[in-house]
């Protein structure tokens, strides 16, 4: 009988009980043991649920309270001084670590005041770790048993688990050093890191674990040499050990072939690799076995929210067994389902013949189980066939397909994405129109989301206040961000974005083509989780979006207002894309319907719009190659669709921020002006590199995840700073990013004196020209 194996399952509990009572904790209104409970009873409904759907391998030790890969750095003792001098608890270390800590001096405690450990995401998901900080004075060693527990709570419930672990090699790769050590080169701890692997892996196979899962994702990047030996070191050494559990090495979101070489012939039981992503690798990894490693086959998508196709999953893994033989394969998830919601069975609000289309994590179990069985010759036809019926009412769905969405993609041709001048030309339009001064100012869209705007928003959703009550309330909102704007002297204004409650769900709301959950939760970074709106059909809109507030906000003021629009790679990226149609016809489906929506605003007397792209860096492939290149050309044809169809003087604006952007990718937007997160970086090559980019650039003066408010001078001397290698004449001020998560006191102080730095500059400049 081929086994099925799932590797690993969220943590977050189907109503975010993970996340109340984590936050419950960190407020200081339950203990830590009563947070410890709630997570040993989210495991055991996990397990249980996983027995009960009759998966065979089942993993431990893939819950966290805040991120698996903080949790090994807590455990090997790879905990930075400035955590461990305030004498916390293991568990308030592990948050400080995590999240930061603050706290004022009680009579027996000191102040703790330390900020987090670098958070980023996890390849290419939606997901952040906590990045281990390495130092020259790290010293490895196990601070506890977290792997053991948990392996070990499973068995006194009667399920035996496959525990699972962050492998060696990618544990190193995925850190960085320390700001003292910046000399140190993570993958050369490797050898001082190495007995902790053993030591843990000895009290897993000690307590009975037969066979542990190790983790190594980074072989899906492209690796340098010392990381790629680095793979043969570790596991040669982890094989010389005695009593060491069975290692099945593990990859997954996309290709190993490119790195297949450093890892062919390790002293390991099997190997588990990603077919959802990528399916063309099974024969060079199948020639990369030798006669006794095992197959797990990674075919049921823990990524996405899609019905596997049983029938086509099925032929693969047939192809797989007939390579290897049925006793050395095992039908896998492709990944851990981590980042995919709980469950389905939850959700009350989908319509029916939508609700078909899709499995959440409790319903992929059940498809590992079918795959394995039928693939053992077990009769499941009746689970087969209802599939089909799914796979089949999906394909021909009038949801799906929409044939004038599909005819109008066909017709997008290159004039429809270039503006019609370039970029000098336009900017001498746009001069005369606006008469924007030197160092103009704005802001990226949002304002504080106060608890007002929640509570009006909610009350409006239950029917408790009617349309009209809600749209005042809305223009009572505008009001006052206008007036704030005006007054403190900004010359670009924005609405505030009060109306909305998420930058991507707010317009898939108004989209044909999009569904939306009510418990599909996925973590995002330890106590965040977002419920991404999921794409099911051709997209199109059936009417316009934003612009009644932004035409409200436009006729109150004399200054220039900016329509605020996301852009169609994050609108894609943000959700659950299909699977059945290309990314690329997805975004280029919705720059189809924001190019309506930029026309629109535009006549209708809103000329400056910005279509913001933050999660365009997030989408690039993991590796350098032909994917990548074509995503970046579809990328930014699809935002060139959606923002071209405007005059001259209609000046288009972007926003990027979360990561570390690389102007040559941007350039092919041709955007008038862009704004970008920036307070962080302070590496002058990389402001150099920008100097260089041919239009209007506002690098970011300010960090909007903290509540500090910088002065005058702060502002003066960052943008000092800046000018020594940026031109002035290209130079906008803004904050890195919208300012909802901020409360009224600190926005009102940051922006005036931001504002003021630029009177600054711009008087500075005048007296240079008299
Ligand atoms: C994550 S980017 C956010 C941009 C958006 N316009 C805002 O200001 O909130
Ligand atoms: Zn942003």
């Amino acid at each position: 009988m081929v086994q099925s194996a799932v590797l690993g399952f969220p943590r977050i509990g189907a109503f975010r009980e993970l996340k109340k009572n984590t936050e419950a904790y960190w407020q200081g209104k339950i203990q830590a043991d009563q947070l410890l409970a709630v997570g040993k009873d989210i495991r055991a409904k996990n397990w249980k649920l996983q027995k009960e759907a009759g998966v065979d391998i089942i993993p431990s030790n893939d819950f966290s309270f805040y991120d698996q890969v903080l949790d090994l750095s807590l455990l090997f003792n790879v905990i930075p001084d400035r955590y461990t001098k305030f004498e916390l608890t293991q568990l308030d270390t592990y948050f400080a670590m995590g999240r930061g800590l603050q706290r004022k001096a009680t009579e027996t405690t000191a102040a703790v005041d330390v900020t987090a450990l670098e958070m980023v995401k996890w390849f290419d998901s939606n997901y952040h770790y906590v990045r281990p900080t390495f130092s020259h004075s790290t010293e490895f060693k196990l601070t506890g048993s977290k792997p053991v527990d948990e392996y070990l709570e499973a068995k006194e419930l009667g399920i035996e688990t496959r525990p699972v672990l962050v492998g060696p090699v990618s544990y190193l790769a995925l850190g960085k050093s320390d700001k003292d050590s910046l000399d140190l080169q993570p993958i050369t701890l490797l050898e001082k890191l190495l007995p902790v692997y053993i030591e843990i892996l000895q009290k897993l196979a000690a307590a009975g674990a037969t066979e542990v899962q190790i983790d190594e994702p980074t072989l899906v990047l492209d690796l340098e040499e010392d990381v790629q030996a680095a793979f043969k070191v570790a596991y040669d050494t982890l094989a010389k050990a005695s009593g060491l559990p069975k290692l099945i090495l593990t990859s997954y979101f996309g290709d190993v072939t490119p790195n297949l070489k450093a890892i062919t012939g390790l002293p390991v039981a099997g190997y588990h690799f990603d077919f959802v992503r990528s399916p063309k690798q099974l024969d060079a990894v199948v020639a990369a076995l030798t006669p006794e490693q095992t197959l797990s086959v990674g075919i049921v998508n823990g990524r996405n929210i899609w019905k596997n196709d049983f029938a086509a999953s099925i032929e693969f893994v047939k192809s797989a067994i007939a390579k290897v033989g049925a006793e050395r394969v095992t039908v896998a998830t492709s990944s851990s389902l981590l980042h995919t919601p709980v469950d389905l069975d939850n959700e009350k609000k989908l319509d029916a013949a939508i609700k078909d289309f899709f499995s959440f994590a409790t319903q992929k179990l059940t498809e590992v189980v079918t795959i394995a069985k039928a693939v053992s010759g077990v009769d499941v036809s009746a689970a087969l066939a209802a599939n089909a019926a799914s796979i089949k009412a999906r394909n021909e769905s009038s949801i799906t397909n929409d044939p004038a969405v599909q005819e109008r993609v066909s017709k997008i041709d290159a004039s429809m994405s270039a503006r019609a001048a370039p970029f000098p030309e336009r900017l001498a339009e746009q001069k005369t129109k606006y008469n924007l001064p030197l160092f103009p100012t704005t802001t990226i869209g949002s304002f504080p989301q106060t608890k007002d705007i929640r509570i009006n928003r909610n009350k409006f959703a239950k029917g408790e206040i009617t349309a009209e009550q809600y749209e005042s309330f809305i223009q009572s909102e505008i009001e006052k961000v206008v007036r704030f704007q005006e007054e403190i002297g900004l010359d670009v204004l924005v609405h505030g974005e009060p109306e909305r409650n998420d930058m991507v769900q707010y317009f898939g709301e108004k989209l044909k083509g999009y569904a939306f959950t009510t418990n599909g939760w996925v973590q995002s970074y330890g106590s965040r989780y977002v419920r991404p709106p999921i794409i099911v059909g051709d997209v199109s809109r059936p009417e316009a979006m934003s612009v009644k507030e932004s035409v409200y906000a436009q006729s109150i003021t004399k200054k220039p207002m900016k329509g605020m629009l996301t852009g169609p790679v994050t609108c894609l990226r943000w959700s659950f894309p299909r699977d059945d149609i290309s990314q690329e016809q997805q975004s280029l489906q919705l720059s189809l319907a924001l190019r309506d929506e930029v026309q629109d605003l535009e006549a209708a007397g809103v000329t400056v719009i910005q279509v913001d792209e933050p999660a365009i860096r997030e989408g690039l492939p993991l590796r350098a190659g032909a994917e990548r290149t074509a995503y970046l050309k579809w990328a930014a044809e699809s935002f060139r669709v959606a923002t071209s169809g405007v005059a001259n003087s209609t000046q288009i604006h972007s926003h990027f921020c979360y990561s570390d952007l690389d102007p040559n990718h941007i350039k092919a937007l041709d955007a008038d002006v862009v704004s970008i997160e920036f307070s962080k970086k302070d590496d002058a090559n990389y402001i150099q590199e920008f100097s260089n980019y041919p239009n209007h650039i506002g690098l970011g003066l300010f960090d909007i995840h903290s509540p500090r408010i910088p002065s005058k001078e702060e502002f003066v001397a960052r943008i000092g700073e800046i000018l020594k290698s940026y031109p002035a004449d290209k130079f906008w001020v803004n904050p890195d990013c919208g300012l909802k998560t901020r409360g009224w006191e600190e926005t009102r102080a940051s922006l005036t004196h931001m504002v003021e730095a630029a009177k600054h500059f711009r008087e500075l400049e005048a007296a240079k020209s008299a």
